[in-house]
């Protein structure tokens, strides 16, 4: 399980590692220079050796701190150091300016002022050639637009990059958000970014990857502390609900046998004549996850055309409601899909209504594994459903039937449907960031999953999975998970169908998603470039063996 941290839950885990006794501010950041440096010549074993020159950019908080720790560190191993001050050497906080005097007694500093800025003759300067450049300037104490005379920096990233120079982020790549991953005024980008104790939010979302571009976690000592982690650290303001997740290896794929009923029965209704590819995919991508059963229920006149299409898969007429309320008197059917190539007409409409009214007889389910119920029939109550794509639209549309959504859905909208849902949320999320920490995509999910009381998958690279109560997850398909060629039309289709397999084979909805999510992004690594949607049902096989299920 690798949790991901807030900056104030950092805070509060440094905080409750120095109030143990066990360990003082000034050794944590000892332990993160040495962790920084350590994680520069792992990364790059040549600076190890020969003669190299650094400059190093010390900002006005403790990420400036680590950064004179840095600069002594290196100058003891013979490098040629040159130390930049952004700020008031006066006002460093205390363990940042212990530091910044062990460096002052070894080494020159060049003092520039934030407030009020420089003079116009003023510059940052830098000397002429230099190998590695470390950006201590801001780390999680963000708190508004990065902008002034070290933004030369950033804005000159390209030709350090050209002349060479490796540019190394301590925790976050300064004016990128921590909590949030977006950019505040001006960023840094990294060539190597490296954080203490835990990886945090902001470099799984937004431009966080793309600026952070390899993430290093130096372990600063606090990982045997009793309160190392989230839960045990308790309510801090940034993050209600549990700690935040990256998604992982799901667990339980395999522990469910029987025969196919036990596996669950999805329904996934399709739109009309010439729709019927979106809903093809979901189907396909539930069967091959594992649903014991699948149907694809159509409007009658698109019965020949997924006959032509449809081995495994199961065809049933659905003209209206009447014949839906009827297949769902078979109550071995435990998940449906919902919006794929559905349509927004009235019929659909009326469709969406009666699925998210419908309950199904069911029988008391006992007591359940984690994640898991007993399978079809077993669940008293409202039906698993999976609403995507045009459904998202006619809920947007439709404020009675967006009162009707229940904790037992999965809505799964791409940026635009998550705008047409939740405008208000979408604004504010839209905005540009003026301070920190700035509201995130995982804020925003919390918020729509809050308000709709249902599971929201809100997608993209940095997917992020929220549910009613806080619990939240992020299915990252950046750094080594990278899978760029998972934006091909119809893949969002597949996802749905993926989800709605796993909810027929007795996953909890939350659960469903993310394991979903994930096998999604694994196929697409597993297949490469060149994959069209089609493909991703299909590497599912390989997928799981790797798995060794
Ligand atoms: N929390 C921890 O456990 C540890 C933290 N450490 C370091 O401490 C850092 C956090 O330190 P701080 O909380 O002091 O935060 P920062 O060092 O990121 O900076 C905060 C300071 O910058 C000012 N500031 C914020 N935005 C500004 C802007 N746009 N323009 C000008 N000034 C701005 C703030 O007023 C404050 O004085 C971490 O990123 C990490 O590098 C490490 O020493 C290891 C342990
Ligand atoms: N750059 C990317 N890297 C990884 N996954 C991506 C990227 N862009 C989109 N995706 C994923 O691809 C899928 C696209 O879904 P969607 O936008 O609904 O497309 P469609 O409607 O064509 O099926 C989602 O699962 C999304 O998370
Ligand atoms: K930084």
């Amino acid at each position: 399980m690798t949790e991901l941290l807030t900056a104030a839950q950092m805070r509060a885990i440094e905080q409750a590692a120095i109030e143990s006794g066990n360990v003082a501010g000034l050794e944590l950041m000892e332990r993160a220079g040495q962790g920084a440096v350590g994680a520069i010549l792992a990364e790059w074993p040549e600076l190890g050796v020969g003669e190299h020159r650094v400059v190093v950019l010390c900002g006005p908080g403790n990420n400036g701190g680590d950064g004179f720790v840095i600069a002594r560190l290196l100058k003891e191993a013979g490098w040629e150091v040159d130390v930049s001050l952004y700020g008031d050497a006066g006002n460093l906080p205390p363990d940042a300016k212990v530091n910044y005097e062990r460096w002052a007694a070894m080494g020159a500093i060049r003092a520039y002022r934030i407030d009020p800025p420089p003079l116009v003759d003023d510059y940052l300067k830098l000397p002429d050639r230099f190998d590695l450049l470390i950006d201590a300037v801001f780390g999680s104490g963000l708190t508004r637009p990065f902008t002034g005379l070290f933004t030369i920096i950033a804005l000159g990233r390209e030709r350090l990059t050209e002349a060479g120079v490796k540019c190394v982020a301590v925790d976050v790549p300064s004016g990128l958000c921590a909590d949030s991953g977006r950019v505040l005024g001006c960023v840094i980008p990294a060539d190597l970014t490296v954080t203490f104790h835990r990886q945090k939010v902001g470099h799984f979302l937004n431009q966080g990857p793309e600026v952070s571009t390899k993430i290093s976690v130096a372990d600063i000592g606090i990982e045997g502390s009793p309160r190392s982690r989230v839960g045990a650290v308790g309510g801090c303001p940034a993050a209600p609900g549990d700690a935040i997740q990256l998604v992982e290896t799901p667990r339980q794929l395999d522990k469910f046998n029987g025969h196919k009923y036990s596996h669950g029965h999805a329904l996934i209704l399709s739109g009309g004549v010439g729709k019927g590819g979106a809903a093809r995919l979901s189907a396909r991508g539930a069967l091959r996850i594992g649903a014991g059963a699948v149907t694809i229920g159509c409007p009658p006149a698109a019965l020949i055309e997924n006959a032509a299409q449809l081995t495994a898969i199961m065809l049933t007429a659905v003209k209206d409601v009447y014949a839906l309320n009827d297949i769902l008197k078979d109550d071995r059917i435990n998940a449906l899909c919902l919006g794929p190539g559905f349509g927004v007409g009235d019929r659909e409409k009326a469709l969406l209504a009666a699925v998210l009214e419908h309950r199904s007889p069911g029988r008391d389910p006992g007591p359940q594994p984690a994640g898991q119920s007993q399978g079809p029939g077993s669940r008293p109550g409202l039906r698993r459903i999976v609403l995507d794509a045009d459904v998202l639209s006619l809920l947007a549309q439709d404020e009675s039937l967006f009162a009707k959504l229940h904790k037992d859905c999965v809505l799964t909208p791409h940026g635009g449907e998550f705008a047409r849902l939740f405008p208000d949320i979408a604004e504010r999320l839209n905005q540009p960031a003026s301070t920190g920490p700035a509201y995130s995509k995982v804020d925003a999910t919390r918020d729509a999953a809050k308000r709709s009381g249902c599971v929201i998958l809100f997608k993209g690279p940095d997917t992020v999975i929220a549910d009613p109560s806080g619990r939240c997850s992020i299915n990252a398909a950046v750094y080594e998970r990278s899978a760029h060629w998972l934006a091909t039309a119809g893949s969002g289709d597949v996802l749905a169908g993926f989800i709605t397999g796993l909810l027929a084979r007795g996953f909890d909805p939350m659960h469903a998603a993310k394991a979903g999510a994930w096998l999604h992004t694994e196929c697409a690594r597993s297949f490469g470039p060149g994959l069209i949607a089609e493909d991703l049902p299909e590497e599912l096989p390989k997928v799981f063996r790797t798995l060794g299920l």
